[in-house]
């Protein structure tokens, strides 16, 4: 009778475990969003156990081949870029909870180059909220390695914070062989954990080396190094697991920034130009009529703008849009001439970004100019 009685219980437990256990796996997957102002989501979502002597991190997620997914382990182009959720990426590398306390938010999953203005301010605001609360001491993003540079340098002009903000990617998705994804988000947590990351702008950890968000740029269309510091160097390298600073930037960023998006709700409309042989004056045109409120031109050369160009830079700033002269070259900078803002050293993606806060100060060219000068 007794012995029966067990085996009854037995079967039970067993039961109870083979139908909850699913259901309880499937709830703890579950994708946690960001919530608009619920300070509710400053507790990790993620991670079990909170250990005070370590730093907590927030891994904000935006998609990007460290979340894609290939068909096979080979396969390293025509992969599905943004799939996996923030909790597999963070599953995928359990060696971070041993260096801080983890917590995950997804604020999109999209592949960078459906990264909106929208989707900028969305991830600023949702930085500078954690960054204002003191159970938050870093923050790593996850994104796209095609326009992170653009996000990079948003965020480097926005965030108000002097914790350490460190964006970090991959090229080759998280089903790889070799993948890169995951070495790279554990550097970006290591540095954003690390005190002597603070007050530094915003960073970006690839491949070892701790990059300023201003000067960091993909040079490569699918090479692991593609992300190189041009002309102006890295800030630093990682070896071993510790960060080793060597520069830092003169220009303004974070907490030394003019910028503050926390009561706007959209950016103005600015438009790339590329400058190339022949090319016609039409593209000027449609800005305007399309609403550009900027036109940042990718010139060759030093800036230089040919015949048709300068007729389409003369008509659009007729029409009040403020036009900023920036190169196609890659590197070097653009040297002033009378009349015409230049985009200092910032390439022509960087220098849009830059003229879309500017709108949202002045329209003066004179303080537009200050500001690639000082930014
Ligand atoms: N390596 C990458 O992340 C490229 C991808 N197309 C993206 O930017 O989202």
């Amino acid at each position: 009778m007794k012995k029966w009685s067990i085996f009854l219980i037995g079967l039970i437990v067993t039961i109870t475990a083979v139908v909850m256990g699913p259901a309880l796996f499937v709830e703890t997957k579950a994708v946690s969003k960001a919530p608009e102002t619920d300070l509710d989501a400053l507790k990790p979502t993620v991670s079990e156990k909170q250990d005070t002597d370590l730093p907590n991190i927030a891994i904000l997620a935006t998609g990007g081949t460290i979340a894609g997914t290939g068909s096979s382990s080979t396969e390293t182009t025509g992969y599905k870029s943004g799939d996996l959720a923030i909790e597999t990426l963070i599953e995928a590398v359990p060696e971070m909870k041993k260096i801080a306390n983890i917590s995950g938010e997804q604020i999109v999953n999209v592949d960078s180059t459906d990264i909106t203005n929208e989707i900028l301010l969305k991830l600023g605001k949702r930085i500078n909220e954690l960054l204002a609360s003191d159970d938050v001491d870093g923050i790593v993003v996850t994104h796209g390695t095609d326009t992170l540079e653009e996000t990079a340098y948003f965020l480097n002009l926005v965030v108000k914070s002097d914790k350490p903000v460190v964006l970090t990617a991959a090229m080759r998705p998280a089903t790889a062989m070799s993948a890169d994804g995951p070495f790279n988000l554990y550097n970006a947590v290591l540095l954003a954990s690390d005190k002597s990351s603070r007050g530094k702008g915003v960073l970006v950890a690839l491949n070892d080396r701790i990059a300023s968000a201003r000067n960091i740029t993909k040079t490569n269309t699918t090479a692991t190094d593609t992300f190189k510091s041009v002309e102006n160097g890295y800030l630093g390298a990682i070896v071993g697991g510790k960060p080793y600073y060597y520069n830092e930037t003169t220009r303004l960023n974070t907490t030394r920034s003019v910028f503050d998006i926390s009561k706007i709700d959209a950016l103005p409309q600015v438009d790339i130009i590329y400058g190339y042989q022949n090319s016609p004056t039409y593209m000027y045109t449609a800005a305007v009529k399309n609403g550009a409120k900027g036109i940042v031109v990718a010139a060759p050369g030093d800036g230089t703008l040919s015949s048709k160009a300068l007729e389409g830079v003369q008509e659009a700033m007729k029409n009040g849009v403020v036009v900023v002269r920036s190169s196609r070259v890659g590197s070097g900078t653009v040297s002033p001439k009378e009349g015409f803002i230049t985009s200092d050293s910032l390439n022509p993606q960087k220098a849009r970004i830059l003229l879309m806060l500017a709108l949202t100060q002045t329209k003066d060219p004179v303080k537009i100019q200050e500001f690639y000068n000082q930014y």
